[in-house]
């Protein structure tokens, strides 16, 4: 579905990512891990059009993600933002249906939006709270909401549960995993918490000094020598 083949980028002549080769498979679940500053999320914004990268490839169905390439690419992606990042002066659902409303009425919009607002357990009721009203679990729920409302073949999800309890951040790792599970949409997650890794991934890929130096299947990251210093509930802070 994404393979980037030798992505490389510096910042001041200080190489960030040292020519990464990553691929995400479709219906796959991709966690992506690496200790802070490691470039995580300049992957991910290389990926999403928002960093040029100095070299390499990234590829959306075997074509190069490029000018031509990427309005299909954006129209079919979805993303969950660390923080939720919620438009404030927008009602619930008017941030869930955000894309939904620049090609439907908003009566057609707002039934999808609460739709997508019950998928994640919030009631009709929040959807014309306004953000600052909900709560931080409520906030990360809604965000996901949106996340989903154009029923996306690829999902992005930066950090889903920073600033959450361990109750509610167990709660937001199971939902996505039924919601990746039942929509079969592409997952690509960046994370520290080796709970959402165990709870969402098909698959893991550890980002270190620039390059991806241990990329397998989940269910073998626990013999795995060079995440031997990830593992345990320990956050890779
Ligand atoms: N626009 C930029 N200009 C200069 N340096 C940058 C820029 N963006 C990122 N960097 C640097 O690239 C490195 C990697 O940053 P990045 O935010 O990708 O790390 P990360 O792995 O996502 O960290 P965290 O887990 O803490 O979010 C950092 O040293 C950061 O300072």
């Amino acid at each position: 579905m994404i393979q980037i083949a030798g992505l490389r980028k510096s910042f001041g002549g200080k190489p960030v990512l040292a020519g990464v080769d990553l691929g995400v498979e479709r219906g796959e679940s991709l966690c992506v891990i690496g200790q802070s500053g490691t470039g995580k999320s300049v992957l991910l914004k290389c990926i999403l059009g928002l960093t040029a990268p100095d070299a390499g490839r990234i590829l959306w169905r075997g074509r190069p993600l490029d000018a031509a390439s990427r309005p299909d690419f954006m129209s079919g992606f979805g993303m969950l933002f660390q923080g939720a990042a919620l438009f404030d002066s927008l009602t619930v659902w008017q941030n869930v249906a955000f894309r939904l409303r620049q090609r439907m009425p908003d009566p057609q919009a707002r039934a999808i939006a609460v739709e997508k607002l019950a998928r994640v357990g919030l009631g009709p009721d929040t959807a014309d709270l306004m953000p600052a009203e909900l709560s931080g679990g409520m906030a990360k729920r809604a965000g996901l909401a949106r996340a989903i409302a154009d029923d996306p073949q690829v999902i992005f999800f930066d950090e889903p549960t920073t600033g959450l309890d361990p109750i509610r951040a167990r709660r937001i790792n199971g939902l996505i995993r039924g919601i990746v599970t039942e929509t079969g949409a592409t997952a690509i997650t960046i994370t520290h918490d080796m709970d959402s890794v165990r709870a969402i991934g098909d698959r893991v890929a550890l980002l270190q000094d620039g390059q991806i130096a241990w990329d397998g299947p989940v269910s073998r990251m626990d013999h795995a020598q060079p995440l031997a210093g990830f593992l345990g509930n320990t956050p890779l802070l």
